[in-house]
């Protein structure tokens, strides 16, 4: 039951009884819109969070029979990590999306060997710039930080991260939360996207998405959706 908070953060609030009829919900949800896509442009860009959230979503979507040849997919966001690191989203996406039928899709990571962060992120933005921008979905997560992407609160260059007109496509991150340096698509990428949802799961992501709602200083995932232009679609289970 979806409903609609007319704030100037603006969502629609799916919840669920489970996590597995989430993941058929928000794979349906997907589908549909790249399937939208790509019959009004012959293509579809999507770009999807890592983390330990979306592998049932991965899952359930990478079985529906779209036209996934004409699907590119790439990330929200991705840890300095090779492939073959367990800390790596790319790693994440290959074992878990990029099977069944949507092994037809065509895959553009974040990471590459570089000589720094900073230097990926660069060429990161001249490789993607050939994509078919603007994104037609992309699909958050969120920390109970209230970050998303990654957008952490106590990155040194939350300022840049977060400005809605950067002409940057990813951006470097370098947060003592985050873990590893981060590469990250920019809130500009993300907000101009055709769709735009939400993949939270949990009591204490609730408890943390509401909390960001409310008055206090304004986290990240509170940033994003101000800036965004359309409402956002948030898809909560237990
Ligand atoms: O690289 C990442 O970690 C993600 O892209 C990040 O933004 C994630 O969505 C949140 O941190 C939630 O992570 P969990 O799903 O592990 O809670």
């Amino acid at each position: 039951m979806a409903r609609e908070q007319l704030s100037d953060a603006a969502y629609a609030w799916n919840g669920f009884a489970d996590r597995q009829q989430l993941a058929a919900a928000l794979a349906g949800h997907v589908a549909a819109r790249l399937t939208k896509a790509i019959a009004e442009r012959g293509t579809a860009l999507l770009a999807v969070s890592g983390g330990t959230t979306p592998a049932r979503f991965f899952a359930a979507l990478s079985l529906i029979p779209i036209a996934w040849d004409k699907v590119s997919v790439t990330l929200v966001d991705e840890r300095f990590v090779p492939p073959t690191s367990p800390r790596s989203n790319a790693g994440l996406v290959a074992a878990n999306l990029l099977q069944n039928k949507a092994a037809a899709a065509r895959f553009v990571p974040l990471y590459h060997e570089a000589a720094s962060i900073e230097s990926a992120a660069a060429s990161d933005s001249e490789a993607l710039q050939s994509l078919a921008w603007p994104l037609d979905v992309v699909v958050l997560g969120m920390g109970a930080d209230g970050h998303t992407a990654s957008f952490f609160p106590d990155a040194d260059n939350l300022a840049v991260l977060l400005d809605p007109s950067s002409q940057r496509i990813v951006l470097p991150v370098h947060a003592p939360s985050g873990g590893e340096p981060r590469l990250t698509l920019s809130m500009a990428r993300i907000i101009a996207a055709g769709c735009i949802a939400l993949h939270i799961e949990g009591d204490d992501k609730r408890i943390a998405f509401d909390g960001a709602m409310g008055a206090g200083v304004k986290k990240p995932i509170r940033r994003v959706l101000e800036a965004a232009p359309i409402p956002v679609e948030v898809f909560w289970a237990p």
